[in-house]
């Protein structure tokens, strides 16, 4: 079917297939810089993720400086379509010889000024995050949370110094930057004490989100649990909403990776918005006890992008992605996560949610059902096409042959 004839079939379900398109391409996607090297980062050259994040695989081409992740960045972004934002972590800064190595409690807006100026020569906006985690001051697994002040100390000014720096991103790139707090802190067994970490990190962040900071908006990302800490996590999803709902300013980020395996954060972003009038999430996809792995076009990210446009909340969703898989080409994961994402969110603007939702209201349940199953049965795939074509991507699987290019040209010869 072409793109025209498609049209018309969702003409016909009372679907506006030109505004799908033009709202589809206008929302912006966080992209996480840390897909491209396996959440190493720049400032700690012999380590590798660690302290409370892992990553598995050997797969050959890993970027490993500056140079490298963003030109990986830029592979993967040109067959991409829609509008993106690169999510940065603080183990990103960028060391020269003139702005030498500092550890993460002195860092300052001059390390990541080079990111800055990637993103308006690319038209990239920015997000942040402080890397409280692969660093030797987290000790018996906690940070914010720790019984040590020394350790508290370190990890505040470093988030104090974080949130300085997407300050000044913002200020930068003139528009708002968020910057996400997700700490490992956690025990492996039963704790005797559950109550003092979570006050010890209550008054951590206090510290940190005292300063005003108008370009940022701040958040806080809960888990469940994770390898290693499988008893009990500091920052857990009631710990961090609550602190979100005292702290205006500070919205509570979603996970869809952090939660129990049968508890779906689709259904958590309707609920959120009825209080917050932002709602950041973290897109992913949970295998078991993984949180990370590449998004797909699973029925999750289909129900995710569903409720986002169903609550009208594109501007007040902020969407990231991520994942981090190091078994398969790096650039490939990236551009197959972010399409999946894209093809979810063009499929949610195209469907009949006026007349579902009023059919629901009326109690219709048997029509609201077969409209909801028809919907799927729709030519979504010529309209994606159409879409990829305006925004100058490839729309089938031929994006695939520029990967295999440039892993042949370029990340292969890293080795
Ligand atoms: C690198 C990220 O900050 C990290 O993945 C975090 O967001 C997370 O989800 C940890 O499981
Ligand atoms: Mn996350």
């Amino acid at each position: 079917m072409s793109y025209t004839e498609a049209k018309t079939r969702y003409a016909a379900l009372g679907v506006d297939t030109e505004k799908a398109l033009k709202v589809c391409a206008a929302k912006a996607i966080s992209i996480h810089c840390w897909q491209g090297d396996d959440v190493v980062g720049f400032d700690n050259k012999d380590g590798g993720a660690g302290n409370g994040i892992q990553t598995t695989g050997n797969y050959p081409g890993r970027a490993r400086s500056f140079e490298e992740l963003k030109a990986d960045f830029l592979k993967a972004a040109s067959l991409i379509p829609g509008k993106k934002r690169i999510n940065l972590h603080a183990c990103y800064a960028v060391f020269k010889p003139e702005n030498s190595w500092v550890d993460r409690n002195k860092i300052e807006y001059k390390h990541f000024a080079p990111w800055v100026q990637f993103a308006k020569e690319n038209h990239l906006g920015i997000d942040f995050n402080p890397t409280v985690f692969s660093h030797p001051m987290v000790k018996d697994g906690l940070t914010l949370s720790s019984p040590d002040k020394t350790v508290r100390r370190f990890w505040i000014d470093h988030c104090i110094a974080s949130r300085r720096i997407a300050e000044r991103i913002g200020e930068e790139l003139n528009d708002q930057v968020l910057n996400n707090v997700w700490i490992p802190d956690g025990f492996k067994d039963v704790p005797a004490d559950r109550f003092g970490p979570r006050m010890r990190l209550k008054a951590a962040l206090d510290e940190i989100f005292a300063e005003s900071c108008p370009h940022v908006i701040d958040s806080v990302e809960s888990k469940f649990f994770a390898i290693g800490v499988e008893s009990y996590t500091a920052g857990s999803n009631e710990f961090y909403m609550s602190y979100a709902a005292q702290h205006p300013g500070v919205y509570n980020l979603l996970d869809a990776g952090h939660f129990h395996p049968s508890e779906y954060i689709s259904d958590k972003i309707p609920a959120l918005l009825c209080f917050f009038d932002k709602v950041p999430l973290h897109v992913t996809r949970p295998v078991h006890w993984d949180s990370d792995h590449v998004v797909n076009y699973t029925d999750e990210i289909q129900e995710i992008c569903k409720e986002i446009v169903r609550c009208g909340a594109l501007d007040k969703v902020l969407v990231g992605l991520d994942f981090f898989d190091a078994s398969i080409n790096r650039v490939a994961a990236w551009v197959i996560g972010t399409r999946a994402f894209e093809e979810a969110l063009l499929n949610a603007l195209l469907q009949p949610d006026e007349e579902m939702k009023r059919l629901q209201d009326e109690g219709n349940f048997t029509k609201k059902m077969m409209l909801m199953e028809q919907a799927k049965m729709m030519p979504l795939s010529d309209v994606w096409e159409e879409y990829c074509r305006r925004q100058g991507v490839p729309g089938d699987e031929r994006w695939f042959a520029q990967i295999e290019h440039y892993e042949k040209d370029v990340q292969l010869k890293r080795l």
